[in-house]
């Protein structure tokens, strides 16, 4: 019988985001604080009777075979065949495509995790979760954080994770209308790539003391990107008219945490029509990270 797996790929955003440095390749060590909310898309695997690795939604922008679920597909697959010396069977990947494309939300990267983690059970590869993240890391830095599936507190290019505990809250999330090409904003000159190192227990004792997520630090993408992209800008400057709105990743999107569901609510209702603005609750675990093929974060 042919196996369906449906699963969830859930959305990050950067409560903080720290340039501190650049390596001799141009990629960028960041200090950031991961966190994972329960809104995202939905991933549908159903194994074939080939060995054929398709993605069969279309997803306008993406070729097919530079969509990060068929390229992470790939990966996995040269790393089972192997290790196990058998071709696992080939698998059709839908999608449902939730999460907007360079809004910062890692859309990509958590499709590609998704992947990694559904095919590594439907296909019994034996990847551990460190080599799942290993695996990833190549295909974008966001990748190790969705596969470790913890809000995190990440160091290096976003591949250094230590868990973190942070409060429940809620977030108002709003979609500018725009685009952000990440390598684009790593590249301006008008990046600055020396903000001073913190140590994890600086931010766990800030939100200790404060006893909410506001205020610490910065999201050093968000001048170069605000700079480049107006509307961007216009969101901060809205949403920060109720509390500390930030930028998450590389942009577009601004977000702002809330204590309770009824306070993001009455945000939301306010949200200029123009764009587009949702809420969503920051969930402390990955929905599959305790999954093997029968759990019920993935269903069969
Ligand atoms: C900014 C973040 O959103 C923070 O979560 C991510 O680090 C970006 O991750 P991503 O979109 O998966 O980015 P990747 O596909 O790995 O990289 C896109 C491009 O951004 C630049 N890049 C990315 C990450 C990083 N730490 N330094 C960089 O300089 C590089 O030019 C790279 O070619
Ligand atoms: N399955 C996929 N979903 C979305 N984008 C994909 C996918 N596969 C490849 N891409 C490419 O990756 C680019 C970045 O997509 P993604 O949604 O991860 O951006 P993002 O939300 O800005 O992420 P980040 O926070 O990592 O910067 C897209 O513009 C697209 O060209």
């Amino acid at each position: 019988m042919r196996q369906l797996l449906n699963c969830p790929a859930p959305a990050k955003l950067n409560l903080f985001l720290h340039v501190t440095g650049r390596r001799a390749d141009g990629y960028h060590l960041l200090q950031t604080v991961f966190q994972l909310i329960d809104r995202g898309d939905v991933l549908h695997f159903t194994l074939r009777d080939d060995d054929a690795i398709r993605r069969v939604t279309d997803v306008p922008g993406v070729p097919e075979e530079q969509d990060l679920i068929v390229r992470a597909a790939h990966k996995l697959r040269a790393e089972a065949i192997r290790r196990t010396g058998r071709t696992p069977p080939g698998v059709d990947i839908a999608i449902d495509k939730i999460l907007p494309m360079g809004g910062g939300l890692g859309g990509g990267s958590s499709d590609a995790a998704t992947t990694l983690m559904a095919l590594n059970a439907l296909w019994q590869a034996g990847l551990s979760r460190q080599e799942l993240m290993d695996l990833g890391l190549p295909l974008g830095a966001d990748i190790p954080f969705f596969v470790f599936g913890r809000t995190a507190f990440a160091e290096g290019v976003g591949e250094a994770l230590q868990a973190v505990d942070v409060p429940a809250c809620w977030y108002v999330v709003i979609e500018p209308g725009v685009a952000v090409p990440t390598a684009k904003i790593f590249t301006s000159e008008h990046l600055t790539r020396n903000t001073p190192l913190v140590i994890m227990s600086d931010f766990s004792s800030y939100l200790a003391k404060r006893n909410g997520l506001q205020g610490f630090g910065r999201n050093d993408l968000q001048q170069v990107a605000t700079r480049l992209f107006p509307p961007v800008a216009e969101a901060v400057e809205w949403l920060g008219g109720y509390g500390d709105a930030r930028m998450t990743g590389s942009g577009a999107c601004v977000f702002c945490a809330f204590d309770s569901e009824e306070q993001a609510d009455a945000v939301l209702a306010k949200v200029p029509g123009a764009w587009n603005g949702w809420k969503a609750k920051a969930l402390q675990r990955h929905p599959l990270l305790d999954m093997s093929p029968s759990t019920e974060s993935c269903e069969a």
